[in-house]
């Protein structure tokens, strides 16, 4: 009940649509995948833009469409908000006007709300040619929250937007996701954009879901791996806080039941859950546990498999597996000659030397 269901068939071009997947009634999802996967008639298939042969689509047990019973509910009566690549803001009126366009009956409250939340109080007056191309998106995400909907959906938007610009309106995304009680739904195809917005996801590859649920399972999967360039692949944890070091300005995180980590102070109370992001270049592999070293985080683990990595580092380095405890996984990169030289193999237990943790995203829980 307390999900979107979207399941439905469907042909475009010489892509066969055929997609089964819950997606969760709060936080952010994103719909991932190369371009022309099927990221766009997925939203569209929800908002009710593109009309499948056959399925059904619920928002928390409300029916929008069911080819069985042949219920189509229209666009308008959807209670979708949908945000384009591109603003599509109306040139010739100005952002208050803008934002209440399509408002039928104005809450007071929940227009200061969104006014405050997207700080679009100093653009009110302006026009859409005064704006930036973030300032324009900020207007067009207002719009689509004052009509009150049960979902959004964003398809890209921050594509049309150069980096800084992009670097302006994400803090305004991260903070919506804390802020709001309503499921995002979210197209995109960075990475970047993931790992600091998404509580879940779906991979889109030809019209299919090869890959669907919580971002931090789904990050080790093949179908997200190979986003990732063979220098470049990491493992990402939901930990929560547990304890603060002042004397030291240290925070400390446990990732599972008995796995600790000590990272910069953090300014979050304990038990704060956050999501944390791990180079696997940042971890090294050692048989004994150093004793004089000024790495702090030092994990027993075990090796569960030695995969080869791909492109330039074909043959110098290997990608290896450990588990730190029950399904808990973190990748190290090693070179070969490391591997040979410590005869590492599956079933090891060896320690892992942690360099660096990044946190990418916080107060994960009030979103997940
Ligand atoms: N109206 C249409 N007629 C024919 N084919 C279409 C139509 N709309 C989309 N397609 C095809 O369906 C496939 C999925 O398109 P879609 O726009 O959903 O992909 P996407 O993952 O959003 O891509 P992008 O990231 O480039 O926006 C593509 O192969 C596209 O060419």
């Amino acid at each position: 009940m307390n999900s979107i269901e979207i399941r439905f068939k469907h042909k475009l071009g010489n892509v066969n649509f055929d997609i089964d997947i819950r997606i969760p009634n709060r936080g952010i999802t994103s719909v991932f995948g190369k371009s022309g996967a099927g990221k766009t008639t997925l939203i569209n298939v929800i908002a009710g833009l593109n009309t499948p042969v056959e399925g059904r689509v619920t928002v928390s047990g409300k029916t929008l469409f069911c080819s069985d019973t042949k219920v189509n509910i229209p666009v308008h009566k959807r209670k979708i908000g949908y945000v384009f690549q591109d603003s599509r803001l109306f040139p010739h009126y100005n952002v208050k006007r803008n934002l209440l366009y399509g408002v039928s009956q104005l809450d007071l409250q929940h227009f200061a709300n969104i006014i405050t939340l997207l700080d679009l109080s100093p653009l009110l007056k302006r026009y859409p040619s005064q704006l930036s191309g973030g300032e324009k998106q900020r207007v067009a995400i207002g719009r689509a929250l004052l009509s009150k909907p049960s979902v959004l959906l964003m398809d890209e938007p921050l594509a049309s937007l150069d980096i800084p610009l992009k670097k302006e309106v994400l803090p305004y995304l991260e903070h919506l996701a804390h802020e709001i009680e309503l499921p995002i739904i979210y197209v995109s195809h960075s990475l970047f954009e993931l790992v600091h917005l998404a509580n879940h996801i779906a991979v889109l590859d030809n019209g299919v879901a090869i890959a669907a649920g919580p971002l931090e399972t789904v990050w080790s999967t093949p179908a997200l791996m190979q986003w990732q360039t063979a220098d470049n692949q990491s493992s990402l944890f939901e930990a929560s806080i547990t304890d603060h070091n002042k004397e030291y300005a240290l925070t400390q995180l446990q990732l599972t039941r008995g796995v600790l980590l000590w990272v910069p102070e953090l300014t979050m109370m304990v038990s704060s859950k956050l999501r944390v992001q791990v180079s696997a270049s940042d971890v090294s592999i050692t048989l004994n546990k150093p004793t004089q070293t000024s790495i702090h985080n030092i994990l027993p683990a075990k090796i569960v498999e030695i995969l080869p990595l791909e492109g330039e580092f074909n043959g110098k380095n290997v990608l290896v597996k450990l588990e730190l405890a029950e399904e808990c996984f973190l990748l190290s990169s090693i070179t070969t000659w490391a591997r040979d030289e410590l005869a590492l193999k599956e079933g090891v237990r060896i320690f892992a030397q942690i360099k660096k943790v990044n946190v990418t995203q916080k107060d994960i829980k009030q979103k997940a």
